[in-house]
């Protein structure tokens, strides 16, 4: 479970990224936060993990407050959540299973992490990993010899070698074109559905969101606008959360990655 308490983020030059959020997110949901460019998607992600601080109140990862949390207690509740993110963060000159095997890193010394000895059951749960995003035959290929797709699906096997409970993915097929944005989407789905593993995602597609999500969380200037269940993520209230209406002119259309904008 994943309880934001009071929180707030305010950016050294006095931007607000956050207004005083409290949200509860379930263990194995499937969100999607979705909202305009700037509404504060990405803070609220990666406050998470706390890849940002927040400047006021508290998270909560499994009932402990990662805000409050240091030193060895913060990385082992890192451990537990991976992370997506638009161009991928791989290391494109090592071999796909090396990077998949990077997500081990939180579970041993630096020292054998740098060497890059691992025990021989984590590259056997890299190998399962790479298997359950179909991947299993580039193992031992250069990253870089994948397409963007695949290497955004590396990086999915990546949190599963990780053995996260939670899964962070911020803007995870923005650089993606659609057959490859679906087949990521659906690896993501899938892993929510068949292990468990809590998921959140930003996305500017709102056709997207609703296709994958079982709950969507509408941000708007750092706020809370919309939380509910897909089905009532209806036109109008998406309407709300973009501040104007969602029908777009063919010529609209080609200008933005979403339909909600103009
Ligand atoms: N490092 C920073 N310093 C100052 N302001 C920031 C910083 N990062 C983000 N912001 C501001 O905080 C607000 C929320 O930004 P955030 O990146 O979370 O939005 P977003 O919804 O993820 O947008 P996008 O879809 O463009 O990534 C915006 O007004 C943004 O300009």
């Amino acid at each position: 479970m994943i309880e934001f308490k009071n929180v707030s983020k305010t950016y050294p030059n006095g931007t607000k990224g956050l207004k005083d959020i409290n949200v509860t997110i379930n263990p194995g949901e499937f969100v999607v936060i979705v909202g305009l460019s700037g509404a504060g998607k990405s803070t609220f992600l990666r406050s998470i993990n706390r890849l940002h601080e927040v400047t006021e109140g508290e998270i909560f990862v499994g009932g402990t407050s990662i805000t409050k949390a240091n030193g060895k207690q913060l990385r082992r509740m890192r451990r537990d959540i991976g992370m997506i993110f638009q161009q991928f963060n791989l290391v494109k000159r090592t071999t796909v299973i090396n990077n998949v095997l990077s997500g081990r890193v939180g579970y041993h010394s630096t020292f054998r992490t740098m060497l890059g000895i691992y025990p021989k059951a984590d590259t056997e749960l890299a190998l399962q990993s790479l298997e359950r995003v179909n991947l299993v035959e580039k193992a031992y290929t250069r990253s870089d010899q994948l397409s963007g797709g695949q290497q955004q699906r590396v990086s999915i096997a990546r949190t599963l070698a990780q053995e996260a409970k939670v899964i962070l993915a911020d803007e995870p097929v923005a650089s993606l074109d659609p057959l490859t944005t679906t087949q990521v989407m659906d690896d993501l789905k899938k892993i929510n559905q068949e292990l468990g593993i809590t998921t959140i995602v930003n996305l500017h597609f709102i056709d997207i969101a609703r296709q994958y999500a079982t709950r969507i969380i509408g941000l708007n200037a750092g706020e809370i606008v919309f939380d509910g269940p897909v089905e009532e993520a209806t036109d109008q209230k998406l309407a709300e959360i973009y501040g104007q209406k969602l029908e777009t002119t063919e010529e609209e259309a080609k200008e933005v990655p979403y339909v909600a904008t103009s």
